[in-house]
């Protein structure tokens, strides 16, 4: 088939990728020439295990290319997938905007039938919106399909290889059954429904996964306060196959590009329809509470003074194996420290540049690697769980810091890797493997 991917973010270039490896012709089209040149030269501007070898791969091959021109690549595709961003407005309902002018551009490209793929994650009526927008602006006769996109940044090449399903929103037989031709070499469970349901199932997707990590971490809360340990509690609910193992990680809370805009884009949702999503509102207002939770140890172990002190931070990124810093706890953890007037010595294998680009550099020292950070400083914050922090030299690290106090934000560590250390240590929800922290300290005592 000849297929068009507008946007080429983590979704639409992945996804452009993989279906040129099935051996369909792609381009991906981006109205960001600098993306373009960066892809065209056989770069890849973002970072995602796999990808780039695939991007050469198959533009070698002569199936896929990169260009500027959506005009020209729509004409020469019968499937056309919008996958343009859709950020959170300040009131935190998405931001149609890239969506709406990618369809007027395909609306003045149209030259006979196409099916119009949204893969975008949009509120729901976005694709009616996006047909109406065609609609009057041609006469070419179209299909509209809602194809929400599941696929997580770090392993984004696997999960659209081997997605758990595929979801077809259609209103027409012909065109779901396309699709359904498209996504058959991916997996056997694809469901297919109305296009106002796909695009609901998107969301309540993320918001139910959502709602798994800031469950966690309030029982984490909980289980520093009464003395039991989360990990285990979370392992023993997994095995119940109705409950699941994933997602049930304690931690600093969700970041990301996408569990923050698309939490508050189904809050909206759900108000244009006098609808008050009050559980949804409790995981936003949680997770937005345990990011500070590293801050509440860092002030309870200084007696609240950071004013001074060398915080070192390592990870910036909002999880490992990806380069994306939207809305990364890391992002306000730091800036809250500087307000406090300490001094932060940052570090990220792979996250600094965009960091840098997004924050600036405000008073933080950004350090060429993960010992140089920790080098003199009053304390460590752990922040995203990289392999190469999660499996560093722990007595090394005591020995240089200046002060060996370190705040786990992730739960990297376990009681055997702290074994022959004597940090004043802090994680989530492990209250018997934390030393010499006041508050829970005193608290099991009680
Ligand atoms: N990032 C992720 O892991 C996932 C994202 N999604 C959803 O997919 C959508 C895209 O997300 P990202 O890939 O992160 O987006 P992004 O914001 O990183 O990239 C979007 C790209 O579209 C381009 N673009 C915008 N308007 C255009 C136009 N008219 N013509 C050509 N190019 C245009 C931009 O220049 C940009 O390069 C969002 O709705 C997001 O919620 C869904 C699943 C996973
Ligand atoms: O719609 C999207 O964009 C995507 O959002 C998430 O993917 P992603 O944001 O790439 O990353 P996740 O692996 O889901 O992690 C999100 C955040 O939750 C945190 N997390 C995750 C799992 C967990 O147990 N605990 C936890 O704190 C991570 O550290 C990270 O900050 C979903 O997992 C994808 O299915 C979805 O397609």
């Amino acid at each position: 088939m000849n297929i068009t991917v507008i946007g080429t973010g983590y979704v639409g270039l992945v996804s452009g990728i993989c279906y040129a490896e099935l051996g369909h012709r792609v381009v991906c089209v981006d109205k960001d020439r600098a993306k373009v040149e960066t892809l065209q030269n056989g770069g890849i501007p973002i970072y995602e295990p796999g990808l780039q070898e695939l991007s050469v791969k198959n533009s070698a091959a002569g199936r896929l290319r990169y260009t500027v021109d959506l005009r020209e690549a729509v004409e020469q595709s019968e499937i056309v997938i919008i996958a343009v961003g859709t950020p959170s407005l300040p009131n935190g309902e998405a931001n149609l905007s890239y969506i709406d002018q990618a369809a007027i551009e395909i609306a003045q490209a149209m030259n006979g039938h196409k099916i119009i793929a949204v893969k975008s994650t949009v509120p729901v009526g976005t694709n009616e919106r996006v047909g109406n927008l065609i609609r009057s602006r041609t006469t070419e006769r179209f299909d509209s399909i809602s194809l929400p996109e599941f696929l997580r940044e770090g392993s984004a090449v696997q999960d659209t290889m081997h997605p758990d399903r595929i979801v077809i929103g259609a209103d027409s037989e012909s065109a779901a059954e396309l699709l359904v031709q498209l996504h058959r070499p991916l997996t056997e469970h694809i469901v297919v429904t109305d296009i106002r349901s796909a695009e609901m199932l998107k969301y309540a997707s993320n918001a139910f996964l959502a709602t798994k990590i800031s469950f966690i971490n309030e029982i984490a809360n909980i289980c520093e306060k009464v003395g039991a340990d989360v990990t285990l509690v979370a392992e023993g609910m997994g095995y119940d196959k109705r409950i699941g193992h994933a997602f049930l990680k304690a931690g600093i809370g969700y970041g990301g590009s996408c569990f923050p805009k698309d939490t508050r884009a189904l809050i909206q949702i759900a108000g244009h329809v006098d609808y008050e999503f009050k559980l949804l509102r409790a995981v936003v207002e949680v997770n937005q509470d345990q990011r500070m939770s590293v801050i509440r140890k860092l002030e309870s172990i200084f007696d609240g003074e950071l004013q001074g002190k060398t915080i070192a931070v390592w990870g910036l990124a909002f999880k490992p194996n990806t380069d994306d810093v939207r809305e990364s706890p890391a992002l306000e953890i730091i800036q809250y420290l500087i307000r406090s007037g300490a001094h932060v010595k940052a570090y990220d294998p792979i996250a600094m540049r965009n960091f840098r680009s997004i924050y600036g550099d405000n008073g933080v020292m950004w350090c060429d690697d993960a010992l140089e950070a920790a080098t003199g400083a009053d304390a460590l914050c752990l922040l995203t769980e990289w392999d190469e922090f999660v499996h560093a030299d722990l007595k090394l690290l005591q020995s240089i810091l200046r002060k060996p106090i370190l705040i786990d934000g992730r739960n990297a560590f376990k009681e055997a890797d702290l074994a022959e250390t004597s940090f004043v240590y802090y994680s989530i929800g492990r209250p018997r493997l934390n030393q010499g922290v006041k508050e829970e300290m005193s608290a099991l005592i009680d």
